[in-house]
């Protein structure tokens, strides 16, 4: 493994190409034409939504940061008032308490008190005004964490790939997390800061009008420098949220593709990608740190010329200027009050650029159209296998994309199995999905007994027609509680009669733990073929009238697959079933088969005509019966 500081970017690599996709003008297509109109990547670089914007949407997507607000703003500008009320009351004691005559000791006495009580009252409402912050903070964080992880859940299925599970991630995570500093502390010290400064100043100007206007003075260009900075700051900072994503997306696909690495030894190209990801994140963090280094330094130089420019000032002036002893030592005092949030403002601008930068990613996210719209209230499906009709269906990832599916038209009688066929690529998967409703049709539409996908209602669609996938994916725990998934209230008594009825209690006893045994993460504990067999006892529990089955594609040993294919008959009995077909049993026991070529149906029919016709089925059959010689002359 090469160290990481050999490696440069290389902005246009093979990796960048692939997580970088083609963008069409942004990413939108324009309304009822093909395809989603995000492409999450798209976003991913600067873009132009000014900070005031992000902070405005923001503040409408977090309604929890609203709440209370103005109580805790009034809270955090009388603890601001409380400090600045400490150098007058000193001045007090000085010129009013210490006469020429002696000390005035009953009027230290209740100035003191009263300084002590602003102390106290202080310390008191900034803590209060602190615990309102926390509180209120990490409610908006916490809901927009859901908010947005609900979001990812409702996506189309084009959002969904593997490419931008890193991303979405990163959105949900660590983009999110920028926010926190930010808004538990950053956006409440610009408004109290700001109040202080406000305030000292004109308690300064009351005392000398002259050495306050030296002090703007000196300040007025660090202004300047900030607001030019500030510009670059945020700019470099969304390339670390976005550099972020990237990295996450490397490593996390790095990681689910572990067996494959090793398998095809190609660690160093893997870790050669995955040191580039770090290479252009540790730049653009490098970048934004150097900027926001600059920065802070800017605000203490400017600082320490502001304090030598009021001692000049007040030399120049001599002991003619007309101030008091109180009002000098009050004014250095509020000098030093001045200041300290000018430094801090700088920090500030750091967490906040860097929280509008995170801010502006996650806003993107939450604004990535949802269009799979759930019907309301919705019509209910019937308890009795469905006819599904699919007439003149269109459907595209991305606009400008060839379609996947094009003119598709077919009927799935009730209660019929049908077996869906085609190249690798022809659109099978697609189909499959529209059918379950992961995204709907750009084109055309889908019937369910007559009435469209659409306006079928959410919970009814959801449990009536159920989606078997090829991985079969398995939680990280038991086999009983991987297939209680499909019905919640299934009882273990009836998750035992399901393995029977589907003629797989024989392998469920054989487990170390019978139906207790853990699957570990993805279920990775059992083999593919067993993983299926698992999600084919989950569908069952569900009990649903309408199947759509997408079987497995790896080999799988003779046994498993005489188990799998048992299951699938037991499990299609008295329902309507669509299978995405990879065996040739499978395909041959169907009533009918659809043949899918480029994502058009160019032949149905059941088995024994269409294998004698000179057709694209006709081929796959005969690769098949390859194939499965093959592996037999094998075994
Ligand atoms: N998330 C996606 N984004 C963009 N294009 C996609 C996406 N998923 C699939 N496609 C494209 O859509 C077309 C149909 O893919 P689909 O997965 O439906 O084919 P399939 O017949 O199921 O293939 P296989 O048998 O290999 O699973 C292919 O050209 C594929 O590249």
């Amino acid at each position: 493994m090469s160290a990481p500081e050999e490696v440069r970017p290389e902005p246009a690599d093979e990796d960048t190409a692939a997580a970088t996709p083609p963008r069409d003008g942004g990413g939108r297509c324009a309304s009822g034409t093909a395809g989603p109109s995000f492409t999450p990547t798209g976003r991913d670089e600067p873009v132009a939504a000014g900070a005031l914007a992000v902070l405005r949407q923001g503040v409408r997507a977090s309604p929890e940061l609203r709440r209370g607000i103005w109580w805790t703003i009034a809270l955090a500008c009388l603890g601001g008032a409380g400090r600045v009320a400490i150098p007058v009351l000193v001045q007090q004691v000085l010129d009013r308490g210490l006469t020429d005559g002696g000390a005035n000791l009953g009027t230290v006495q209740s100035l003191a008190l009263m300084a002590g009580v602003a102390v106290v009252a202080t310390a008191v409402v900034t803590r209060v005004t602190q615990k309102r912050l926390v509180a209120a903070s990490e409610e908006a964080l916490c809901a927009l964490r859901v908010k947005a992880f609900a979001h990812v859940h409702r996506l189309s299925i084009a959002h969904q790939s593997a490419e931008y599970r890193g991303r979405l991630v990163s959105r949900v995570t660590s983009d999110v997390e920028t926010l926190s500093v930010f808004l538990k502390w950053g956006g409440i010290a610009w408004i109290v800061n700001g109040a202080i400064m406000l305030a000292t100043l004109v308690a300064m100007a009351v005392y000398d009008l002259r050495i306050t206007a030296v002090l703007v003075g000196v300040m007025v260009p660090l202004a300047l420098v900030l607001r030019l900075l500030q510009r670059r700051l945020g700019d470099a900072h969304d390339l670390v949220r976005s550099t972020v994503g990237d990295l996450l997306t490397v490593v996390s696909e790095t990681a689910q593709g572990a067996a494959v690495v090793r398998a095809y030894a190609i660690e160093r190209r893997t870790d050669r990608r995955v040191l580039r990801a770090i290479a252009r994140w540790r730049e653009a963090r490098i970048r934004a740190g150097v900027i926001g280094a600059f920065l802070f330094t800017s605000g203490e130089l400017f600082s320490v010329l502001a304090i030598g420019g009021v001692i000049v000032t007040g030399m120049v002036l001599g002991p003619g200027a007309g101030l008091t002893a109180g009002q000098l030592v009050a004014f250095v005092l509020l000098v030093h009050l001045f200041l300290e949030p000018v430094t801090e403002f700088t920090e500030i601008i750091d967490h906040t650029q860097s929280a509008i930068a995170g801010w502006r990613k996650v806003l993107d996210l939450l604004d990535i159209p949802i269009e799979v719209v759930d019907p309301d209230p919705g019509t209910p499906l019937a308890p009795s296998p469905p006819t599904l009709t699919v007439e003149r269906l269109a459907y595209a990832y991305q606009s400008g994309q060839a379609p996947a599916l094009e003119d598709v038209n077919f009927t799935v009688e009730a209660g019929s199995r049908v077996a869906l066929v085609g190249a690798t690529g022809s659109g099978k998967t697609t189909l499959a999905k529209l059918l379950t409703r992961l995204a709907d049709p750009i084109e055309g539409r889908i019937l369910v007994n007559g009435i469209d996908l659409r306006d079928v209602a959410t919970e009814s669609l959801r449990s009536r027609l159920v989606m078997v996938p090829q991985d079969g994916f398995l939680f990280d725990t038991t086999v009983k509680d991987n297939v209680a998934l499909g019905r919640p209230s299934a009882t273990d008594d009836e998750i035992r009669r399901v393995f029977a009825d589907l003629g797989l209690d024989a392998w469920a006893d054989r487990l170390p733990r019978g139906l207790d045994t853990r699957v570990g993460q993805r279920g990775e504990n059992l083999s593919v073929g067993e993983r299926q067999l698992v999600a084919l006892a989950r569908a069952h529990v569900a009990d649903p009238v309408c199947l759509i089955l997408d079987e497995a594609t790896s080999s799988v040993d003779p046994a498993t697959e005489t188990r799998l294919s048992h299951a699938l008959q037991a499990l299609s009995e008295g329902r309507t079933s669509v299978t995405i077909a990879h065996r040739l049993a499978t395909a041959e026991r169907a009533d009918e088969i659809l043949v899918l070529d480029r994502g058009r149906l160019v032949e149905r029919g059941p088995h024994r005509r269409l294998v004698v016709k000179d057709g694209v089925y006709a081929r796959l059959h005969a690769s098949w019966l390859d194939v499965t010689a093959g592996a037999s002359g094998r075994r």
